[in-house]
């Protein structure tokens, strides 16, 4: 079971941190100007680690993900192999490490894994949903496209273009939770996926009500 962060500055890592037990792993979004807020070792550390474009850092079991506004070429197919079923903190701390961990911990155990996604706005909760997707539904697929990855992620700009709005910290803002169930067989490829909506911003949707003359 994977552990809620606190800890000082020394309970963060790069490569060669923890191991998880279950693959159970929580995954927390810090949004840059935290980064400048605080004296904390823990914000000293993600910001010099930032500065050289490493935005992922292991708080014990948790990875910790810093937003960079802009484009990393640490997505391709190439991560997604060299990420394959390796051993957690193995290999410098990176997004498709958590789903790699837990597709494998699932496969083995056969027991449900749930990664948790948190964050303040814009720091990059949706993004890495969709790596994650992009990375579990690759695992699964072994190297051919069977399109699952495209219909799961294409349902995300429709369920957007009703719950989102642009806000001062994105211009982008989910104004609703996302539970997304990623559905596989027994053999591991991906059947499917259900994505359940919470806390819409209902008080939004005043402002589409139609007021006849
Ligand atoms: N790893 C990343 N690499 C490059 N750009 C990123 C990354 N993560 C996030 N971004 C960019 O940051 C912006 C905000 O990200 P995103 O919409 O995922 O935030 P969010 O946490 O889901 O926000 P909200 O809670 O308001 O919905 C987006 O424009 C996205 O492209």
């Amino acid at each position: 079971m994977a552990t809620n962060g606190g800890g000082g500055g020394g309970g963060l890592v790069g490569a060669g941190g923890p191991k998880d037990d279950d693959g159970r792993t929580y995954l927390l979004q810090i949004y840059p100007r935290l980064a400048g807020q605080s004296s904390d070792g823990i914000l000293n550390n993600l910001r010099s680690r930032f500065y050289k474009k490493e935005i992922y850092t292991y708080a014990g079991s948790i990875l910790i993900a810093i937003n960079p506004f802009k484009f990393l070429p640490i997505y391709n197919p190439k991560y997604v192999k060299m990420y394959e079923n390796h051993q957690l903190g193995k290999l410098e701390p990176h997004i498709f490490a958590i789903a790699d961990v837990a597709y494998y911990a699932m496969l083995r155990k056969k027991v449900n894994q749930c990664i948790v996604i948190s964050g303040e706005s814009g720091s990059g909760k949706t993004q890495s949903t969709n790596f994650l997707i992009h990375c579990l539904t690759a695992l699964s697929q072994k190297g051919y496209a069977s399109g699952v990855e495209r219909t799961i992620l294409g349902a995300g700009p429709v369920l957007e273009a009703f719950g989102n709005a642009k806000t001062a910290h994105n211009n982008n803002s989910s104004r609703f939770g996302k539970f997304i169930q990623v559905n596989y067989l027994e053999s591991g490829v991906v059947r499917g996926a259900v994505v359940e909506k919470y806390l819409l911003e209902k008080s939004r949707l005043g402002g589409l009500t139609f007021h006849p003359h």
